[in-house]
């Protein structure tokens, strides 16, 4: 059988994502979701003059040498001056508060000179100085944040000041997580003869869990077909979007997650893919729910989670794909064979900033070199091998 290619796999994936489903929540619950209508301005910012400083606001021309000018009044925030201002007169503001009408400028008081009921002023005044001009900073139905953004505290900050309660997000989806194997345990057990821990599903539900609802975890089912079919039937049962299975997904007798969700239903798209690690990849879908049938070796389950399910998660919230980074090595690389590397690498400081630093270690059941690593350096099938300095793509992990 041959192998499918990489980029052929994701688009067939992108393919069965559904469209956006918007949703609206409260402000405080907005943080990191995806907008999926932009943040539209409910008024004018600021909504009048508005002073940008302690002092006084006058008509610049009546500031000239030696005029001493008449204070009628205070303006400050949230209570302005009720009248204008006229000729040889100033009103005497604080910091937000309105400017009053007739005034033009704002000279901030360490530039005043106070005497009982005037003031006169030792610097000149420059026309329009100080003011925030209504409007100036974002206008009535003006566009702020467009659709697809991931919603960081600055762009809450901005959507509350719009005087937006209620922002309309892109609904997320349930996820479900099961691993197989009977060889595994939970992290904690104390291992017995034969055993692993279990850890792809803790790194996976980290993973994902941005861009999910709900990760449910159904923890370990063994290599055994009735139980196996048994489990998967009730997730399936139970309708998650997302079904991600880790292990079982090769070719020897103990594999036996394909032919059980083949039975249970699950529509098989592909399996195996031209790429190191991850080969193994299973994708199909069941009524409205994807399924992802992911290998077992820790290094190819989180791999192929980075490079299938993220992307598709994205597609889901209506998160653009960000391009992938371009830089330049910090160590060589060795020839690849024909199918696509996806390399781990360290983010380094180079003489001329960032680089990317290979990590030798290739072995798809290798984990600790997973931690040490900030990328994923994508090296295309048959590359020869690149030197220090040559530009190649990459992934950082820590990114949504
Ligand atoms: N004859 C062949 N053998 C293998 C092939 C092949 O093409 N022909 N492919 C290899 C590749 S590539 C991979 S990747 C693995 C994937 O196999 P499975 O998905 O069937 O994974 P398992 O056999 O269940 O497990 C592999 C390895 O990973 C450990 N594991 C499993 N689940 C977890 C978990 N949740 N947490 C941590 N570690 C886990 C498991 O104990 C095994 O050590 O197949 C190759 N073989
Ligand atoms: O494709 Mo497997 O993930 O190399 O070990």
């Amino acid at each position: 059988m041959s192998l499918l290619p990489v980029d052929d796999a994701l688009k067939a994936i992108l393919g069965r994502v559904p469209a956006v489903t918007p949703e609206q929540v409260p402000l405080g619950e907005a943080i990191g979701r995806v907008l999926a209508a932009p943040v539209v301005a409910g008024h004018n910012q600021p909504p009048f003059d508005a002073s940008a400083m302690d002092g006084y606001a006058v008509r610049a021309k009546d500031v000239v040498e030696g005029a001493r000018l008449r204070v009628i009044g205070t303006s400050q925030a949230g209570a302005g001056y009720g009248g204008g201002v006229h000729r040889g007169e100033v009103v005497r503001i604080f910091t937000g508060a309105p400017v009053p009408p007739g005034a033009d400028t704002v000279i901030m008081q360490e530039e005043a000179v106070r005497d009982g009921d005037f003031v006169h002023f030792t610097a000149p005044a420059r026309l329009g100085h100080s003011v925030r001009a209504k409007g100036n900073d974002f206008s009535t139905g003006q566009s702020l944040i467009a659709a697809g953004t991931r919603l960081t505290p600055m762009q809450i900050a901005v959507a509350a000041a719009a005087n937006q309660a209620r922002l309309t997000v892109a609904q997320r989806p349930r996820i479900a997580l099961l691993a197989t194997g009977d060889e595994l345990v939970l992290p904690g057990t104390p291992l017995g003869p034969d055993q692993i821990v279990a850890s792809n599903s803790f790194g996976l539900s980290a993973m994902l869990a941005p861009y999910a609802r709900q990760v449910d975890d159904h923890g370990i089912v063994s290599d055994d077909a009735d139980r196996l079919r048994e489990r998967l039937e009730r997730i399936l049962t139970a309708g998650p979007d997302v079904l991600i299975t880790t292990g079982g997904a090769s070719v020897g007798e103990h594999d036996l997650v394909q032919d059980i969700l083949k039975g249970l239903g699950v529509s098989l798209d592909f399996w195996r893919i031209n790429m190191r690690p991850g080969k193994p990849l299973m994708f199909g879908s069941h009524g409205r729910t994807l399924v992802f049938g992911l290998p077992g070796n820790p290094v190819s389950a989180m791999v192929t989670a980075m490079v299938f399910i993220k992307p598709a998660l994205r597609a889901w919230v209506g998160h653009g794909e960000p391009a992938p980074w371009r830089l330049p090595l910090a160590g060589p690389t060795p020839s690849n064979t024909a199918r696509r590397h996806f390399m781990r690498a360290r983010l380094v400081q180079g003489a001329d900033g960032i680089q990317a630093l290979p990590i030798s270690q290739t072995d798809s059941g290798h984990t600790s070199s997973l931690a040490a690593a900030d990328l994923l350096v994508v090296q295309p099938e048959n590359d020869p091998g690149q030197p220090i300095g040559t530009v190649v793509e990459a992934l950082p992990i820590d990114a949504f």
